[in-house]
């Protein structure tokens, strides 16, 4: 028989909670989804290409157990950043498990929105505009809040506090490159979006497009906003061009393709979204979850429709360059396993700087109002893993 004495320590922090906490800046990546925590520590080495052949090749290469994480930028012609850990750990899902760390204290100094909160709605106004002159059906417009912070800020309880809020969404703190820097780059986020995973011949995507805030503090209202988004006309709309797109980009490459015929509601603690859940079979070895990532990046749930014009126009119309946001964050490996994350939700933190995005899909019918508003809850996620009260 065993007894516990008083004096007995606690059980230690189940799996995920140890691997969560292990993860530091510049010390490599860590994910985390309903699939798994993975832990990637260290560079054994960058992969010079991002094409998904060579990088495939060589992966398989160096042993059945290898595996690259990295991040892939909105733009597809701007560098990706792949890189083969030294050490790999995983772990079970975060899923329920309380990530009880304290809160540290905000930091202070000043927010910077790039554009002002009237320009974006001169940006959605301008897409409208666009929309109705002919060519372009859907473009999904971003802006920026600036973080510049009287001291260097700590990605770990941001990281900690975004798990904290939402354990089951796609959770992820990238090391990204630091041009020869010393101080660490990491894009942090708690994304409810997956963009493309690839287990065995399962092959799996779940566009999400269209929002409405959610009530938590009042479930009647909480349930008729979401019942409101799954009937609007609209959000069906700007929910269907990622969906069919997302299928046509599938089609030639998986087998038995299953595209459900109506949205469902997700849930994050601010949000609500349509969402759709793609599966299909993929047969051969050689198409891998980069190879599928990448024949589905930029779908119009980041970008718009069709995909070139609405490239241009976000090109044209933002201020600044997304970099990563909105782009993937992921793993691939020599089995062709891997798992693909939309960056969003996120933010980069450098020192003293974190920069927060949000963005929102621009259909005719959109009001700039509204579009202004929706971003602003978007951006709570990260403005509430900082502490921060104001947008
Ligand atoms: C571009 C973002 O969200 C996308 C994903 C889900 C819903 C969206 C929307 O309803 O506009 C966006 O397409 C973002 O969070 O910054």
């Amino acid at each position: 028989m065993t007894s516990t004495s008083p004096a007995t320590p606690l059980p230690v922090a189940p799996d995920p909670v140890r691997l969560l906490r292990a993860w530091t800046p510049g010390s490599g990546s860590w994910f985390s989804g309903p699939r798994g925590a993975l832990l990637a520590r260290g560079t054994r080495l960058r992969l010079p290409s991002t094409d998904a052949d060579a990088v495939l090749r060589r992966l398989r290469e160096l042993g059945d157990d290898a595996l690259a994480v990295g991040a892939l930028p909105f733009d597809p012609a701007a560098p990706a950043h792949l890189v083969v850990p030294e050490d790999v750990e995983r772990a079970d899902p975060l899923g329920a498990v309380l990530v009880a760390d304290p809160v540290t204290s905000p930091p202070t100094g000043e927010l910077r929105p790039d554009p002002a909160p009237a320009a974006y709605e001169g940006m959605v106004a301008e897409a409208l505009a666009r929309m109705a002159a002919g060519g372009l059906d859907k473009v999904v417009l971003a802006r920026a809040v600036d973080v510049v912070a009287d001291a260097p800020v700590d990605p770990v309880p941001m990281l900690r506090e975004l798990a904290r809020r939402d354990p089951r969404s796609y959770l992820f703190a990238v090391d990204l490159p630091t041009d020869g820097l010393r101080t660490p780059r990491t894009l942090l986020g708690a994304s409810p979006e997956l963009l493309l995973s690839r287990h065995g011949t399962e092959v799996t995507a779940n566009p999400l497009a269209g929002s409405a805030a959610r009530a938590a503090a009042d479930p009647d209202e909480d349930r008729r906003r979401g019942e409101a988004l799954l009937a609007s006309a609209k959000d069906r709309h700007e929910h269907a061009l990622v969906v069919a797109d997302v299928a046509a980009r599938l089609r030639p490459l998986v087998d038995d393709l299953e595209v459900p015929d109506a949205p469902c509601l997700v849930a994050t603690p601010t949000l609500w979204h349509l969402s759709t859940t793609v599966r299909g079979r993929v047969a051969g070895r050689d198409v891998s979850a980069l190879h599928l990532a990448q024949a589905l990046h930029p779908t119009p749930a980041v970008c718009g429709v069709p995909r070139e014009v609405a490239h241009a126009a976000i090109t044209e119309i933002e201020p600044f360059d997304r970099g990563f946001y909105t782009g993937a964050v992921g793993w691939t490996d020599a089995r062709g396993d891997g798992e693909w994350v939309m960056a969003l939700r996120c933010g980069e933190v450098r020192g003293e700087r974190v920069r927060l995005w949000a963005g929102a899909g621009i259909v005719p019918g959109s009001r700039p109002a509204d579009e202004l508003a929706e971003t602003g809850v978007k951006l709570r996620t990260l403005l509430d893993a900082l502490g921060l009260d104001e947008a």
